[in-house]
């Protein structure tokens, strides 16, 4: 007999396929999530979004041995009435789309706010009229600042964990003033957040919120001017893979004294499989999905990837890599930071039994591998094209 092929959950119980409806499923973390649910289970997805470039390779062939169990809808939720029968016929709806690229929060304050709170209240609103169960993505914006950043700098609480680790359970969330536009972005995806555990507490809807904290990897966003806008500013990994590709210096915002943890795309996706497939674990739960371990200031980070970037490109770095920029001028008006971001695990941790494995220059060598392959030669043919006049 072939047991060996059942698939079980951390309960030892058998995995039925399910129909997931995945909306947002063409961008970078729904490149990733397709991939692993085609190649590692035998689940079904309705990929919806605006574009399908980063799952193209999921799609065709119609001889690739998922075909039949992935379909691509090309919709926009803000307007499609195709989108409730979608929702009807899964089992399940993960929800990725968003803006999502902080130069837009304050650029483009009223897309942002719209993009996350009332373009995801149809997808609320279906899943929980129909009974359907739905994983959301939301973000570790919703923290904002940590609450040892308004500590004196010298005040030795700012070393106390309780005043900068992030908890899903007990942190506050704390934004700038409403002239920093910068939390539209964190403020809309903090009331959705709301809007759906209210659903789950008054209407019973059966729910999953992630929190991302800066998951980076291959295909992330866009490099400028190759597969997106010239005048585009994707986040920060695909901003300074432009810069290394291109030979110029890293712009650090404000002296890049900011901190991040980064975790692998690869290691994050493991953690979603397992929200997917162990609902009675993690319904209900808001999850901290990071890497404690991968901390490091924005400028570290530039110093880093620009020495990885040297190994696998084989050239030499430039001789003034990092240059200072202001936050105005690189972002405009309206832009605020948050300045620490580490993710408390302990309920991913006992939920689920996850943990990231990836060290951050483990993970920067794949990437600016994937980043030095994809894109060295276009870039070089595009800095030799002639201006036009
Ligand atoms: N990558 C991260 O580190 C990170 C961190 C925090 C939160 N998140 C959240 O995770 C989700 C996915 O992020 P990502 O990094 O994959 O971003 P992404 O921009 O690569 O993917 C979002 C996708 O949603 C699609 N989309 C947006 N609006 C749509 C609409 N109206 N109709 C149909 N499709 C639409 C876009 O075309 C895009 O393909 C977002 O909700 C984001 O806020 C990501
Ligand atoms: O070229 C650059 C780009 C960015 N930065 C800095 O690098 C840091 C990280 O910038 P990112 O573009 O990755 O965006 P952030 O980490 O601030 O926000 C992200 O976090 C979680 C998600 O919800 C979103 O994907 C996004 O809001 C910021 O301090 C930014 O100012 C630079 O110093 N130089």
């Amino acid at each position: 007999m072939a047991t060996s092929s059942v698939r079980v959950d951390l309960d030892g119980n058998p995995i039925k396929p399910l129909t997931i409806c995945m909306i947002g499923a063409g961008g970078f973390i729904g490149s990733h999530l397709c991939e692993k649910l085609m190649a590692e289970t035998q689940h079904t997805v309705l990929a919806v979004d605006v574009y399908n470039d980063k799952i193209k390779h999921l799609l065709e062939p119609d001889s690739l041995p998922w075909a039949n169990r992935i379909q691509f809808h090309r919709l926009n939720i803000k307007n499609d009435s195709r989108l409730e029968g979608l929702i009807k016929c899964s089992d399940l709806t993960v929800n990725l789309a968003a803006i999502c690229t902080p130069a837009d929060y304050n650029t483009r304050p009223l897309d942002t706010i719209y993009s996350n709170f009332i373009d995801a209240l149809p997808v609320v609103k279906y899943c929980s009229e129909n009974n359907k169960r739905l994983i959301h993505f939301s973000t570790c914006e919703v923290y904002g600042k940590t609450i040892g950043s308004f500590l004196p700098q010298d005040s030795p609480l700012r070393q106390d964990p309780a005043y900068y680790i992030l908890k899903e359970d007990t942190s506050p969330c704390i934004f700038g003033s409403i002239e920093k536009q910068r939390w539209s972005y964190a403020c809309a995806k903090q009331l959705i957040e709301r809007l759906i555990y209210a659903e789950g507490a008054e209407n019973g809807l059966e729910f999953t919120i992630v929190r991302p904290f800066n998951w980076i990897g291959p295909r992330m966003d866009f490099i400028p001017g190759i597969d997106g806008p010239s005048e585009g500013v994707p986040r920060v990994l695909a901003c300074f893979s432009n810069n290394l590709l291109r030979r110029e210096p890293l712009k650090l915002v404000d002296g890049g004294k900011s901190q991040r943890t980064f975790v692998y795309i690869k290691d994050a996706i493991e953690a979603v499989h397992l929200m997917i497939e162990n609902p009675a674990r993690a319904n209900g739960h808001i999850f901290n999905v990071g890497n404690p371990n991968n901390e490091v200031t924005v400028r570290q980070l530039a110093e880093m990837m620009t020495k990885v970037y040297a190994n696998v490109s084989g050239e030499d770095s430039i001789e003034t890599p990092t240059i200072d920029v202001s936050s105005k001028e690189f972002y405009g008006e309206g832009y605020d930071d948050s300045d620490k971001r580490i993710p408390d695990m302990t309920i991913i941790n006992k939920q689920l039994g996850w943990d990231p494995k990836t060290s951050l220059w483990d993970l920067l060598e794949s990437t600016l591998t994937y980043q030095h392959r994809t894109y060295a030669e276009a870039v070089r043919q595009s800095i030799a094209k002639p201006v036009a006049t």
